[in-house]
């Protein structure tokens, strides 16, 4: 195949910063998505109803002159969210889901839950709300190999979670291992996003001659046998699985230090990779529905209309792009990548 043209998709998890940031790398995702569900994890995380608006707004205000781009707003779960917040989310246009994250488990995860079971009553309301749940699914606790962090999250939380709010909507975010896929597969209602990195990297990438802080994301890459899995369950069109690139930005000389951030940067060419590793797997028959179709399903929202196309074009992966007060070094950098977005 040479020439694929399918509906435009969406990405179901993205972080776009502030400021002058998100004015850099909003428009890779402008290119290329319809929509996007924003992650809440600034500093200080987008908390409330009336700051996700505010930073919508700021968002729209960065879009490209003439581009269309609609974000979909999270609030990010503290141990202080309030049920009455939940139902203002509920009753707000543009908040579509609220953010967990186990405090201390990845960026700007500071202010995150620090005791899951402090917050029945929040989900109890969601739960009532019919107001999807999305999970940075992993524990923080530093006793547990970081290779582990997905499964015992799974097991210790994630299990007695849905055993008390079973009619709860979940999404597990940027899963990385067959561990996950077995579980979203056997439980309902829930869902999983996958991201680009996940289906095409294993952990020998990290590591390939020697340290590599540009493959370095949470949850961290795994063993073959579970990008192998990922791959698998993105291209089995099961509904449960869609696209979430999880692409997050980090300036150079926060990834090239001795303490690196977690992130990748995936915006400027998360379809060509997708395509990449759909082809891999001989499923490009599969990539709309898991790009375009199984997300707005689950939100409950309507597909897209418009299309876009790939073709079959060689290009390079420029080393970096323009980002504040230094540069932005995306994923495969330099490397050259077989399809192209026009
Ligand atoms: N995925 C990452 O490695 N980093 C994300 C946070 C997250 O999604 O966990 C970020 O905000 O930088
Ligand atoms: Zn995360
Ligand atoms: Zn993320």
């Amino acid at each position: 195949m040479q020439k694929l043209t399918i509906t435009r998709p969406d990405d179901w998890h993205l972080h776009l910063r502030d400021g002058a940031a998100l004015k850099a790398v909003l428009p890779h995702t402008v290119r290329q998505f319809a929509r996007a569900i924003i992650m809440p994890n600034l500093k200080p995380p987008v908390r409330s109803v009336t700051e996700a608006t505010a930073y919508r707004d700021r968002i729209l205000a960065a879009v490209p002159a003439g581009q269309r781009f609609e974000p979909l707003m999270t609030l990010y779960l503290t141990d202080n969210t309030s049920p009455a917040e939940i139902m203002a989310a509920k009753a707000s246009p543009f908040v579509k889901a609220v953010k967990y994250y186990p405090a201390g488990a990845t960026t700007n995860s500071d202010l995150g839950v620090t005791d899951i079971r402090q917050c029945d009553r929040v989900f109890e309301a969601m739960e009532q709300a019919d107001l999807p749940l999305l999970l940075h699914g992993e524990v923080a606790d530093r006793g547990v190999d970081v290779f582990d962090r997905e499964k015992v999250f799974i097991d210790r939380h994630l299990i007695p979670l849905q055993q008390q709010f079973p009619k709860l909507r979940i999404v597990l975010e940027h899963i990385t291992t067959s561990d996950a896929v077995q579980y979203v597969l056997s439980a309902d209602p829930i869902a999983a996003t996958i991201t680009p990195q996940h289906l095409l990297f294993n952990r020998n990438d990290l590591f390939q001659g020697g340290l590599r802080p540009h493959f370095y994301c949470l949850p961290v890459l795994k063993r073959e046998q579970h990008r192998s899995a990922l791959l698998q369950a993105a291209t089995s069109g099961n509904p449960k699985f869609f696209l979430g690139t999880d692409s997050a930005p980090h300036p150079r000389n926060g990834k090239e230090s001795s303490c690196g951030c977690a992130g990748c940067y995936s915006a400027l060419h998360a379809m060509e990779l997708y395509a990449e590793a759909f082809e891999s797997a001989a499923a490009l028959d599969k990539l709309e529905a898991f790009a375009s179709f199984y997300g707005p399903d689950f939100y409950q929202l309507p597909r897209n209309r418009e299309q876009i196309t790939l073709t079959k074009t060689p290009w390079r992966v420029p080393d970096q792009v323009p980002f504040p007060e230094s540069e932005l070094v995306p994923l495969r950098a330099g490397q050259e990548m077989t399809w192209h977005m026009a």
